[in-house]
C-alpha cells in the first residue's frame, strides 16, 4: 500500500500560522484507515485541505510515495474527498452523481454503468440509481457521496466530518459501516473527526491534533492506555489524573494497590495516572479492610451505559465513578479501580 507522507508542514492564513511544522504518515498496510482528532478550530481541516492540494504550503512537503506533490494540482492528486455535508449535485439521480467523476474521465457508457452499480452495491444502496438525491435521508446520502468518491478508484480517500450532520445512532452505524466499505475497496483513507468514539469506530491508527501539530498517533486502544500527556487524556475523556508509586509488584495510588504487571512496562519511581469515570468502581457495601478507599456520593446519574457518581474522597476531593448497584446520595461506598480503564500517562 501506498504511504502519504508529511514533512514539516507549514499552512498560514495571511499574517497566522495554523499548521506548523507537522510531520505525519497515513496509509500503512496496518493501518489502512487514519482518523485526524481534535478540537475545534486546531487545523484539522485545513490539513485535509493541504493534502487535497487546496491550500498552498508555506514551508515542508507532501509526498505520496516518494513523490512530491508540491506541483500536482488537485484533479491529478487522484484523491477522493467526502464533506459533511456530502454536497451531492441536487439536480441530478443518484447514478449520475456517482457516474459523474467517470465521466469527466471518458469512462465508456457501459464500464460508467457496471463501475455505479459495483459502488452502489458497496455501499449497501443497491436500487436506487434512479433517484433524486434530493429524497434520500442524510445517513442515506453520505453513503452516496461515498459512492462518488470512490467510484474513479482515487488513491486516497479525505472525510472531513463525515457523520457531523447525522444523528447519533446513524452515526454510530454508519461509521462501522464506512470504516467497512474503505476497507472493502482497499483504498487508504484519512477521516477528520472531532469526536473521539467515532474516530475509534472507524479507524485502525488515530492521530490526535493539537493547535497545528500532531502530539500522538497510535491505535486507540494504545491511546486510551498511554496518552502521551495530560491534555491528551483529557481529551480523550480523562476526568481526574493521580499520581502512583512503583512498589515493587504493586502499583501504589491513592484509590488502592493495583498490579504493576497490568500495565506492561513501567519506569521505576513515580508514574501519573489517567482516570475516566469508568477507571473507579463504586461499591455499596463496606470495604474490606479499613484502609481501603471509600467517599460519600454526592451525585447519581442513570446514564445508558450504567449509573455515573460523583463522591466526595479524603484524599482527592469529588471525583467521577461509576457503580453496577444502585446507591443513594449520602451513603458511603467503597471504591476500587479497575485497570482495563486506566491510562498512564507520557510514556
Ligand atoms: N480561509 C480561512 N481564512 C482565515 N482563517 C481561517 C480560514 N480557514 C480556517 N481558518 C482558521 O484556521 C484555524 C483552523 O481552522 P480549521 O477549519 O482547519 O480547524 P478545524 O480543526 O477543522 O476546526 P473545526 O473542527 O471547527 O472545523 C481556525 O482558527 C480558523 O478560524
Amino acid at each position: 500500500m501506498s504511504v502519504l507522507r508529511l514533512r514539516d508542514v507549514t499552512v498560514g492564513y495571511g499574517a497566522r500560522t495554523v499548521l506548523d511544522g507537522l510531520d505525519w504518515a497515513v496509509g500503512s498496510e496496518d493501518s489502512p484507515v487514519s482518523a485526524l482528532l481534535g478540537p475545534s478550530g486546531c487545523g484539522k481541516s485545513t490539513l485535509l485541505r493541504a493534502i487535497a492540494g487546496l491550500e498552498p504550503l508555506v514551508r515542508g512537503a507532501i509526498t505520496w510515495d516518494g513523490r512530491d506533490l508540491a506541483h500536482v494540482p488537485v484533479h491529478r492528486r487522484d484523491f477522493g474527498v467526502v464533506f459533511q455535508d456530502g454536497q451531492l449535485f441536487s439536480g441530478r439521480t443518484v447514478g449520475q452523481n456517482v457516474a459523474y467523476g467517470l465521466r469527466r474521465r471518458r469512462w465508456s457508457r457501459a464500464q460508467i454503468d457496471e463501475r455505479v452499480r459495483q459502488m452502489l452495491d458497496l455501499v449497501q444502496l443497491p436500487d436506487i440509481a434512479e433517484r433524486r438525491v434530493t429524497e434520500l435521508s442524510g445517513g442515506q446520502a453520505q453513503r452516496v457521496a461515498l459512492a462518488r468518491a470512490l467510484a474513479p478508484r482515487p488513491r486516497l480517500l479525505l472525510l472531513d466530518e463525515p457523520l457531523a450532520a447525522l444523528d447519533a445512532r446513524l452515526r454510530e452505524e454508519l461509521a462501522f459501516a464506512i470504516g467497512d466499505i474503505v476497507r472493502a475497496a482497499a483504498t487508504p483513507t484519512v477521516v477528520v473527526t472531532h469526536d473521539r468514539a467515532e474516530a475509534a469506530l472507524l479507524a485502525d491508527e488515530v492521530s490526535v491534533m493539537r493547535a497545528g501539530a500532531i502530539v500522538q498517533s497510535g491505535t486507540p486502544t494504545r491511546l486510551w492506555r498511554r496518552p502521551a500527556d495530560e491534555w491528551v487524556a483529557d481529551f480523550l475523556g480523562a476526568t481526574l489524573h493521580i499520581d502512583a508509586q512503583a512498589v515493587g509488584e504493586a502499583l501504589r495510588t491513592p484509590l488502592g494497590d493495583l498490579e504493576a504487571a497490568t500495565f506492561g512496562a513501567l519506569p521505576p519511581g513515580r508514574c501519573r495516572l489517567a482516570l475516566r469515570p469508568e477507571s473507579v468502581r463504586a461499591e455499596p457495601a463496606a470495604p474490606a479492610t479499613p484502609a481501603a478507599p471509600t467517599g460519600v456520593v454526592t451525585h447519581v446519574a442513570a446514564l445508558p451505559s450504567g449509573l455515573r457518581l460523583r463522591v466526595r474522597t479524603e484524599a482527592l476531593g469529588e471525583i467521577d465513578a461509576v457503580a453496577e448497584r444502585a446507591v443513594e446520595v449520602g451513603e458511603t461506598v467503597s471504591l476500587r479501580l479497575d485497570p482495563s480503564h486506566v491510562g498512564v500517562i507520557g510514556l
